[in-house]
């Protein structure tokens, strides 16, 4: 398609969103425009973007699709600034922010269901910046939106999209933000109080962040996101999250009372129905947060296991995206954890392994 696009909010999806729009349409002119003056730079300097947009109030009421990638309390702000331009009749107006009850509230105040349709891609990384940006990011992933009614205009802004590959999926706002609340905003909560506690006892207990190298690592991953962008998130999404953490707190004082009860059965039942739970969900396609395939190869600990394991993947061609031993294990053998970019790069090096070598894969 050809067009106008501009983009506000220069960063990881601001970016990644450029270089999906770019393949898919090369003909369109993209700008962009970042408060931060660096991240426009870098953006212009990456080939992300064709011009830098210095003037929103110039550049608006020429784009045909304005895409609003910043911190969701800005992009209240931005929706209200647009809102006093004038722009083109067909324009389309998208953002990519992780809540959206508030945002399309205060785009329906604007009275700007003719243009506006909420959009959130799902997925992600605790990366944030152009520099993390890259084209691949949406590829399976759910988009949600939360459109107003105007189904021409869906349609046009999913032909916009199409070069992210992603499955587009549309949801009110309300169940929007309690599903992501769910899923996402409060186990972001939780991973950063589990880093905290341990952060706690890490003066007395010195060992702590050593052995917190391999699966608490992994699993509070997410604490290491962006602290601006998700106070923004929280503020959003208060109330699923206030209700959300009363109901863990009951959650919580259940378990102490099993605890000082100590009630076998009880515990039992709260690890296995957690585990039946857990066993089902799908294991291909791409939550919220990203799982960035990871494979793990249970190998002996012997010097230069890892470049046997890599010299076998490169041979056939197979990029990895990330390499760590588990260390805390206390027997012979260790788990050396890969990453790779693609479901089917590591289906491939699943084949590759197994071929080359007796180790046991799995898949977390
Ligand atoms: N990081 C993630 O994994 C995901 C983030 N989101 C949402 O997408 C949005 C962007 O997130 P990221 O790209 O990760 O953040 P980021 O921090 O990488 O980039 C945001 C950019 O917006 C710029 N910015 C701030 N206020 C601005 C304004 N008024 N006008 C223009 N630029 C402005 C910042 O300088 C920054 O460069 C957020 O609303 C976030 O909730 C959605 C899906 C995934
Ligand atoms: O880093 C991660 O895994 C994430 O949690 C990614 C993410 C962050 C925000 C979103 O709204 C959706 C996905």
């Amino acid at each position: 398609m050809k067009g106008n696009i501009i983009i506000a909010g220069l960063g990881l999806i601001g970016g990644s969103l450029a270089l999906c729009l770019k393949r898919e349409h090369p003909e369109a002119v993209i700008y962009g425009i970042d408060t931060n003056k660096e991240q426009a730079q870098l953006a212009k300097a990456l080939q992300v973007v064709d011009h830098i947009c210095e003037d929103l109030a110039k550049a608006a009421p020429l784009a045909d699709l304005i895409i609003l990638a910043a911190p969701v309390s800005q992009t209240i702000k931005l929706l209200s600034f647009l809102k006093s331009l004038s722009l083109k009749k067909d324009v389309i107006i998208t953002d990519t922010g992780s809540t959206k009850e508030q945002i399309m509230h205060h785009a329906k105040k604007m009275n700007m269901e003719g243009s506006f349709i909420g959009g959130h891609p799902m997925a992600g990384s605790h990366k944030s910046g152009v520099a993390a940006a890259k084209d691949i990011l949406f590829e399976n992933a759910f988009y949600l939106l939360t459109p107003f009614e105007d189904k021409a205009k869906i349609d046009s802004l999913k032909n916009w999209l199409r070069g992210t590959r992603a499955q587009f999926v549309e949801v009110s706002s309300e169940e929007h933000d309690k599903m992501t609340g769910i899923i996402s905003h409060f186990p972001h909560l939780i991973a950063a109080s589990l880093v905290k506690q341990a952060d706690r006892h890490s003066a007395s207990l010195p060992l702590i962040s050593r052995l917190a190298a391999g699966g608490f690592r992994d699993i509070t991953r997410i604490a290491s996101s962006s602290p601006e962008m998700w106070k923004d998130i929280t503020l959003h999404n208060d109330q699923n999250l206030i209700n959300m953490l009363e109901t863990w707190k009951s959650d919580m004082d259940r378990i102490i009372m099993m605890l000082k009860n100590n009630d076998e059965d009880d515990i039992l039942d709260f690890f296995q129905s957690a585990k039946a739970y857990r066993d089902q969900l799908p294991m291909k396609a791409k939550g919220a947060i990203p799982s960035y395939y990871d494979l793990y190869v249970d190998v002996p600990d012997y010097p230069g296991v890892i470049s046997e394991v890599t010299g076998f993947l490169a041979e056939d061609r197979i990029s990895i995206t990330n390499i760590r031993i588990i260390e805390t294990r206390a027997d012979i053998y260790g788990v050396l954890v890969i990453s790779f970019q693609t479901e089917e790069d590591r289906e491939k090096a699943i084949n590759c392994l197994q071929k080359q070598t007796d180790y046991d894969v799995f898949i977390p």
